[in-house]
């Protein structure tokens, strides 16, 4: 049996990621009232950890990612002051981030430390984790494009971070890739793994509409933290709507702590208004799935296409041909600049 969530009251683990995957969608524009908004809507429907941070993580904010309205250290501290009951949590990848943002968020009252790497490269989060443990920290660790390797090579990822204080490892499908079994054998390959040493979760993306029949089966295969966000605002389609995903555990028997109504709600009143559009399963995002491709590409690829005025799901095919990975956005450049050199010769 792998160890169960941090309450007994509890089968899986919520982890709403809207004000921080969100943040693609709605290129690192929050203010902090609408971050104060949708963090109380949240912590009233009972949602027990929100994630709070730019898009790309603490230090994200940048011209190659996108430049922050707020500064997210701000914004952790508007969400800390708003929460009664929810944990806030912030994600950084290091490299984008520094270690002395850690220590700045867990100053601003953060209290769930998300470390991100590319899912073969869990060794360069070592002393993250061991700086937030030492801080107190509740540490998380994150495996991104976790389609792109097999269950033993994840799990062997794994057990570096929980080595290095990790105590939860996410499978997480950056690209929604991932299809059903391939989410069950990657999640249950971690829980051999990690045994009582840590926790497994899973991270899902609708790009190709699986998110809430992935994150169930994550569950069925002993993950114990999901994450999801509200009204699906992540990058590509967006996350697994919490709010779904609420529900079908309802009728599973599977024990969240959050309400339904209340959380329906809040994406409805609460969470829609802060979009600045619905993220859809369109073209693109389906094009994102399909090839592979990290969805937080979406709007520099939209961007481009626009600019360069080429097809933007053919920059997506080539960047999954590419194998490109989180951080290698300006790649997508080069790639837009040869489609249009191409279209000029023929
Ligand atoms: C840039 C971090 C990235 O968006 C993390 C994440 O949510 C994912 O890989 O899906
Ligand atoms: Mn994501």
């Amino acid at each position: 049996m792998p160890p169960r969530p941090f309450s007994a009251d509890l089968d899986v683990r919520i982890t709403d990621s809207a004000l921080r995957d969100g943040s693609h969608a709605k290129r690192h524009q929050f203010t902090a009232a609408e971050v104060a908004s949708v963090v109380a809507a949240l912590d009233a429907a009972g949602v027990p950890v929100i994630e709070v941070a730019h898009g790309d993580g603490l230090g994200g904010s940048s011209f190659t990612y996108g430049l922050s309205r707020t500064p997210e250290q701000e914004l952790i501290e508007v969400a800390v002051r708003t929460a009664t009951r929810a944990k806030i949590a912030f994600l950084m990848l290091p490299g984008v981030g520094v270690v002395d943002d850690i220590r700045v968020a867990a100053g601003n009252g953060a209290s769930v430390c998300r470390i991100a790497t590319h899912c073969t490269e869990a060794d360069i989060a070592v002393q993250h984790f061991g700086l937030a443990r030492e801080r107190g920290l509740e540490t998380v660790g994150f495996l991104m494009m976790s389609h792109s390797q097999p269950p033993e090579a994840l799990a062997k990822q794994a057990r570096i971070m929980a080595d290095a204080g990790c105590q939860c490892v996410y499978v997480v499908d950056s690209a929604g890739a991932l299809v059903l079994d391939q989410v069950a054998d990657r999640v249950a390959a971690l829980v051999a793994e990690l045994g009582d040493d840590a926790q497994v979760g899973f991270h899902g993306h609708e790009n190709l509409g699986l998110g809430v029949a992935n994150s169930v089966l994550a569950v069925r295969a002993g993950a114990a933290q999901i994450d999801g966000s509200t009204r699906r605002f992540g990058a590509g389609a967006g996350n697994t709507p919490v709010e779904a995903f609420v529900g079908v555990c309802d009728k599973l028997g599977i024990r969240t702590g959050v309400d339904f109504f209340a959380i329906v709600d809040a994406a409805e009143d609460v969470v829609r208004p802060a979009m600045a559009q619905e993220c859809l399963l369109d073209r693109l995002s389906l094009t994102m799935g399909y090839a592979g491709v990290y969805s937080s590409f979406l709007t520099h690829a939209f961007a481009l296409s626009q600019r360069y005025g080429v097809p933007g799901a053919e920059i997506l095919v080539r960047a999954g041909e590419r194998r490109l990975v989180g951080g290698q956005e300006d790649q997508l450049i080069d790639i837009a600049v040869q489609l249009r050199q191409e279209a000029a010769q023929s």
